[in-house]
């Protein structure tokens, strides 16, 4: 004998079931199923950043976290590399214009990340921080809607750039499952749909792959792929085999300064020695430091 059916269970059973059937009704027996238009996640988006002596200190006296004189990104994906405290996730911050620096300027397109329109320009970044912190409680869905509210997207459009951006890195099955219930993978891709949400020119992602299995890393190395030549992308890692993979431009940061900006191919090739490889390649460029 079956058991009870659940009020809401029987509702969303009611609204598969019977809607494409009152609608068949409605068009007539002759008409033809129409096909689904799938929304490309994210459009094609130029962009130039221009970072211009830009100094980002801690403590007063301290020793610049970051310390750029002139750096133009234009063509990505771009990877950001350096070791422990080099000052990538600082640069990034800086980037997402969460931390103005204490000197220089950063614009998006010749617009001021930190000038009057901030909030305008700021909504051209998508960034995905290093520590992810989500409420436990809420699920997939209610993150990404209250992550549309507070970038104050219209409610329309909301509701559809949350279906693509669930989609967009798979988590189509876990929509309605709680935080807390995700593994690390599936956390970083959930930080990942909010990154996306609002379609940026410029995506930022502080090392979108670490602490991840082979399976996931691949996943996410995937799903950033994909999107990745439709905008910006600035990923920050310490996997020098993603970077390899995934980028075509590498930045090493040294101390807070840029010691090597070029095409990942030629780094790879010119630094890489007789195993061409991408580790070599960002140790011999630190060891001349
Ligand atoms: N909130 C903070 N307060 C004080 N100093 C900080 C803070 N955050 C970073 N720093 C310092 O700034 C420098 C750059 O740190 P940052 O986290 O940007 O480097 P990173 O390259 O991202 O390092 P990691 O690879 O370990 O994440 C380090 O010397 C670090 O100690």
């Amino acid at each position: 004998m079956e058991g009870p059916v659940r009020p809401r269970l029987l509702r969303r059973q009611v609204q598969r079931r019977a809607w494409p059937r009152l609608l068949q009704g409605l068009r007539g027996p002759t008409a033809q199923p129409r096909p689904v238009q799938r929304q490309p996640v994210h459009h094609v988006h130029a962009v130039t950043v221009l970072i211009s002596g830009v100094r980002c200190t801690y403590h007063r006296d301290a020793i610049p976290a970051v310390s750029i004189d002139q750096l133009e990104l234009t063509a990505g994906p771009v990877g950001l590399v350096g070791v422990n405290g080099a000052g990538k996730s600082t640069l990034l911050r800086t980037l997402a214009g969460c931390r103005q620096p204490q000197e220089g300027s950063v614009s998006i397109d010749g617009a001021s990340l930190y000038g009057r329109r901030r909030r305008v320009v700021a909504q051209r970044v998508g960034y995905m921080p290093q520590e992810i912190q989500f409420p436990g409680e809420l699920s997939v869905t209610q993150v990404v809607d209250y992550a549309a509210w507070l970038r104050a997207l219209k409610p329309r459009h909301a509701a559809q750039r949350r279906a693509d951006v669930i989609v967009a890195v798979g988590l189509e099955d876990r929509a309605d499952q709680r935080v807390r219930a995700l593994s690390g993978g599936m956390r970083r891709r959930l930080a990942l749909a909010v990154a996306l949400l609002s379609e940026p020119a410029v995506l930022l992602l502080d090392e979108p792959t670490t602490g991840l299995d082979p399976e996931q890393r691949a996943g996410v190395r995937a799903i950033i792929g994909e999107i990745a030549g439709r905008c910006l992308t600035i990923m920050s890692s310490h996997v020098m085999e993603d970077v390899a993979s995934i980028t075509s431009n590498v930045i090493v940061l040294h101390g807070g300064r840029v010691l090597h900006q070029g095409e990942t191919d030629a780094f790879v090739r010119e630094r890489g020695g007789p195993t061409q490889s991408a580790e070599v390649a960002f140790l011999t460029t630190i060891a001349g430091a």
